[in-house]
């Protein structure tokens, strides 16, 4: 476990980047510190690997004070992975990832080896692995960095920013494959963000920090969202807090409709009415896209399919949640969001407003669940 205790740090110049801060974390679990820039997230990690000391209190690593451990044993235990990769220019992938085993005293063949397991464990190509950071886009290096970081398994993992650099497609994968590694690793995660979607999807717990870094909430991410402890803490989740909450609630309960579909060959003998959409398949009934009578007349006319259609919507997958049924329904320029099986083919489609229908009985049963709780108690 990682333990503020009454945690400060003051700046030489007066600034107080962290104030007393208490704070457990958990072997084992992804913990998000979050917040706008200058809230002292990044000093409050960094104290756990002592590349700050605080000037009160006391930062403990399994119950030993981190200012009496030796910082070179204890960095050793700790992966770190910055926003820019921080990889070493002149060396090559392999190398890089293999600097912490050869520090350790492997030899550095033993540790080219492993880190080859590494790069692909991290979802690179060993094809890589004799680059230069330079020959390699953002997201590859970021994933250098992050297998730099797990090279020596380390328990513990500290993460800055590590994707803001990225364009949010990559941002996205890397955030996928970050959730992944950690299903099956189980490291002791601490990743610093300012981007509170970001921190929702990643963390098992976030902590929320404020101006003159205080500390407002910690807390899971549904709750943060849901119940925020302050003012403070509710202005930074922001406006679409409800919205990204839906992300935390299974859309079981969602009814599926039968959608009217066709396949292309179909299309120039098909009678809509102005308003009415019905959605294009291929063979396999997965979804080209949606159809209206404009797209019929193109088509008929000699346009092809692909330029008459509408592009679909999001689509809605097994598994999915509440957000991603609502949003498959709202970004559907037939108002119906296509909910599709593992293959990809049609399911059903889902209107909006049931979606919103699902969640209000969701709230109705928590309602019932604490009502029940409340009653018992008297
Ligand atoms: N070495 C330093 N010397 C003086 N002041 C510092 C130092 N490092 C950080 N600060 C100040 O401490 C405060 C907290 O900084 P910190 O970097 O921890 O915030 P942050 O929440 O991580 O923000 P950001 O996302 O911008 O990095 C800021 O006001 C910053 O200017």
């Amino acid at each position: 476990m990682i333990r503020f205790d009454a945690v400060t740090k003051q700046f030489p110049g007066g600034t107080v980047a962290v104030d007393t801060l208490d704070l457990e974390i958990e072997d084992g679990s992804f913990t998000v510190f979050v917040g706008p820039s200058g809230g002292g997230k990044t000093t409050a990690m960094r104290m756990i690997n002592r590349m700050v000391t605080p000037t009160s209190g006391t930062v403990s690593v399994d119950g030993r004070d981190v200012a009496a451990t030796d910082a070179v044993t204890l960095r050793l235990g700790i992966g770190y992975v910055i926003q820019s990769g921080g990889l070493l220019p002149h060396r090559t992938v392999v190398d890089n990832v293999a600097t912490v085993p050869v520090l350790q005293g492997q030899s550095r063949r033993q540790a080219r080896s492993h880190a080859l397991g590494v790069l692909e464990r991290v979802g690179l190509d060993p094809a890589l692995a004799t680059r230069y950071p330079a020959q390699l886009s953002g997201g590859q290096q970021q994933r250098v960095g992050v297998a730099r970081a797990l090279a020596a398994d380390p328990p513990i993992l500290l993460m800055d920013e590590p994707f803001s650099a990225v364009d949010p497609v990559v941002r996205e994968e890397l955030q996928a494959e970050m959730r992944r590694l950690q299903a099956e690793l189980r490291k002791t995660i601490v990743f610093v963000t300012h981007d509170i979607d970001e921190a929702v999807k990643l963390g098992d717990r976030v902590a929320v920090f404020g101006g003159g870094g205080r500390l407002q909430q910690y807390d899971t991410p549904e709750t943060v969202l849901s119940a925020p402890a302050t003012d403070f803490v509710a202005d930074f989740v922001g406006r679409d807090r409800g919205y990204r909450g839906l992300s935390f609630r299974h859309a079981d309960g969602v009814v599926l409709h039968e959608i009217r579909t066709v396949v292309a060959d179909e299309i120039p003998a098909l009678r809509l009415e102005q308003g009415e959409w019905v959605l294009v398949v291929d063979t396999e009934r997965r979804p080209r896209g949606w159809l209206d009578v404009t797209g019929v007349e193109g088509v008929r006319a000699g346009a092809s399919v692909a330029d008459s259609t509408a592009a679909g919507g999001s689509l809605f997958t097994p598994g999915a949640d509440l957000r991603q049924a609502l949003d498959a329904a709202i970004s559907s320029p037939s108002g119906v969001g296509v909910a599709v099986d593992e293959d990809g083919a049609v399911r059903g489609g889902i209107r909006g407003s049931e979606v919103l229908t699902a969640l209000a009985e969701q709230r109705r049963a928590e309602d019932r669940a604490r009502g029940a709780s409340y009653f018992e108690k008297q």
